[in-house]
């Protein structure tokens, strides 16, 4: 059966919303006093923007089909992430048939091998491989976790990451997860403030709910194990990205000293196969959190997931929504997704992407049903009132 082919792929950015990092308003609880490696400079401790944490912003990226049909995938790397799809990753994508996304992601990772690996142009080959199955999806009228197996269960389930757990508890998530707020440059005081507040949180939500600290790769291996001893009175279920992403033998110190039955967590900020070979060959921890937008896409992920399956690894991707829903619903050692409260001041269920994507799924009472993704490619679309700009053509 003749398939279409690739006329054209294009590289938008868009400025505000979004998730995570993309470009979050002041006054977000994710623009707050949060842990961070540049928390020992006084300076940049108060406001993650003041580093520039929003400072690539959106990419989106769409390949148009010969047949009309349109496939979109977003991701964090805003112009220059555009700069890289138009001027040389397009030559890899344009003509050839929609289905041979295997050997464009291959020329696209190995191409910009010389000055790629992970990071930035890892952020943008996920986005266009992200588009090019989205693009699929929409050629077959299928969506893409049935390109992937099919649903493995009926419905996903949810934690919450954000400010707020005793709201997110509310809300019907099965647990909630905390920005660390104090870095070791605080000191005692500060790690005390950390437990205190992991008290406090534990008070309001009762014992039988998930909380966890993400440490936004601030900690160095000796206040992570101090952080996680005091924290396992208050029942911490894991300790997250306690450590830069390549201090992989910090990781495996690390899981080596927290208290018996605390899970390490990490790997948001880690991409490709090899990547996680070697937190995984390293026993660096107990679960990976990949980016779909960042690790390599959806194609990237079916390796890496392969991989931990065969450690035993759970694979519970970072925030990305859709595009890692799709995933998550085939696959047995994902039992439960993430979700990343971007209601500035978490109080509320507000779609991870907003204001960018229309479609996109919510959990109700800390769930998705399967059925709701029952959509051709990833099920969403490109606001209409977005504000999209291209800032290179090729
Ligand atoms: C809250 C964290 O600092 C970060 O912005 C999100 C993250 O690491 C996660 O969702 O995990
Ligand atoms: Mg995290």
């Amino acid at each position: 059966m003749a398939m279409p082919t690739i006329k054209q792929i294009r590289a938008y950015t868009v400025r505000g919303g979004g998730a995570d990092y993309h470009d979050q308003g002041e006054g977000h609880w994710i623009d707050s006093q949060i842990s961070t490696p540049m928390s020992k400079y006084p300076e940049y401790r108060a406001k993650r923007r003041s580093f520039g944490l929003n400072v690539l912003g959106t990419l989106v990226v769409e390949v148009e089909a010969s047949d009309g049909h349109i496939g979109v995938g977003v991701t964090t790397a805003g112009e220059l992430g555009a700069f890289i799809v138009e001027k040389h990753l397009a030559r890899f994508i344009e003509g050839q048939k929609v289905t041979d996304i295997e050997k464009m992601w291959d020329q696209m990772f190995h191409a910009t091998l010389f000055y790629g690996r992970k990071g930035i142009v890892l952020n943008t080959i996920s986005g266009v491989d992200l588009a090019l199955w989205d693009l699929l999806g929409k050629v077959r009228d299928e969506p893409v976790h049935a390109m992937l197996g099919g649903p493995v269960r009926d419905e996903l389930i949810f934690y919450a990451t954000g400010a707020r757990p005793d709201l997110a508890k509310d809300m019907g998530f099965i647990g909630g997860k905390l920005p660390l707020k104090h870095s070791p440059a605080e000191f005692d005081a500060g790690l005390k403030a950390n437990l205190d507040q992991l008290a406090d949180m534990r008070n309001r939500v009762g014992d039988d709910f998930w909380l966890m600290f993400d440490c936004w790769m601030s900690l160095d291996v000796e206040y992570a194990t101090r952080l996680a001893h005091g924290a396992a009175e208050y029942g911490l279920k894991w300790i997250e990205e306690a450590l830069p992403p390549d201090d992989y033998w910090g990781y495996a110190e690390l899981r080596r000293n927290v208290p018996p039955g605390m899970w390490v967590n990490t790997g948001e900020h880690e991409a490709t196969r090899w990547g996680f070979r070697m937190l995984m060959e390293m026993e660096c921890c107990d679960v990976i959190q990949p980016d779909v937008g960042w690790c390599g896409g959806v194609t990237e992920l079916i390796k890496i997931s392969a991989l931990a399956d065969a450690h035993q690894k759970l694979v519970i991707p970072h925030g990305s929504s859709v595009y890692s829903y799709h995933f998550v619903i085939t696959r047995h050692n994902s039992p439960f997704s993430e979700f990343l409260m971007m209601a500035p001041q978490a109080d509320e269920v507000v779609p991870m992407f907003t204001p960018l994507l229309e479609g996109e799924p919510v959990p109700e009472n800390g769930r998705i049903k399967a059925s709701a993704l029952d959509k051709p490619g990833f099920g969403v679309s490109i606001a209409a009132d977005a504000d999209l700009a291209r800032p290179y053509e090729h």
